[in-house]
């Protein structure tokens, strides 16, 4: 089962992931050249890009990824890709490697097996979650849904339409967020809080976060109520 940490308040839980994430990214390197660090998009991990930023790693042995992200040209509002650069790989973080999930091409077989030709398992995955209780972009409803978590694909990456949210994704499946080093989920909010104290008592496809923590035993979530 994943272990809980509570704080008071969204900053609270921003100040303490980052000196989580920081101190993890150190202890890897300390055994191994490199790192890759896969983070989410959305809103809420902006405080905590910009917290990163500021934190005097050694950023150029680090590869930034991307959990998951929307098709969209890399200078479209929703693109995560472009969240990162505006948030993340900005002061110290400057110098780390980013390998973004999109690059055009010219067919959805295309598409996924550029990015699985790129892509890296990472040592430290960090995730959000959405009020409907997906994670990366493993939406419930949707048809790819049974294969992004299925727990013994080899797959790392597949391509998601969500039924209720815009742009085809691309995102980690479940197997590949279980084979990352370690795996943080951070939430916010008494909203999410509910869906994910349900998620974790029921796993079921209906709040795919609880599945995806299921393959994660030794997950840490970081949460607070507002
Ligand atoms: O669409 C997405 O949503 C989730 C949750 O975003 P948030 O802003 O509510 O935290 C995010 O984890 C995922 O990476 C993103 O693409």
């Amino acid at each position: 089962m994943p272990q809980t940490h509570r704080f008071p308040s969204a900053d609270a839980t921003t100040l303490a992931l980052c000196e989580r994430v920081s101190a993890t990214l150190t202890a890897i390197l300390a055994g191994q050249d490199r790192a890759v660090l896969a983070v989410s998009g959305g809103r809420s991990p902006i405080p905590l890009f910009r917290a990163l930023a500021q934190q005097d790693l050694p950023w150029h042995r680090i590869t930034v990824t991307l959990v998951d992200e929307r098709c969209v040209p890399s200078d479209h509002r929703d693109s995560n890709a472009r969240l990162v650069r505006t948030h993340l790989l900005t002061g110290y973080a400057t110098s780390a490697a980013f390998r973004p999930l999109w690059l055009q091409a010219a067919t959805a077989e295309a598409l996924i097996a550029s990015a699985i030709g790129q892509w890296q398992t990472p040592d430290l995955t960090l995730l959000g979650m959405g009020e409907d209780g997906h994670t990366a972009s493993l939406f419930p409803g949707a048809a790819t849904l049974p294969a992004g978590l299925d727990a013994d694909t080899a797959a790392p990456l597949l391509l998601v339409d969500p039924p209720a949210a815009p742009h085809r994704r691309i995102s980690m499946t479940a197997a590949e967020i279980a084979r990352s080093g370690q795996v943080f989920l951070s939430i916010a909010g008494a909203a999410k809080q509910a869906v994910l104290e349900q998620a974790l008592a029921s796993p079921s496809p209906h709040w795919p976060v609880g599945a995806v923590l299921a393959g994660c035993p030794a997950a840490e979530i970081f949460s607070s109520l507002t």
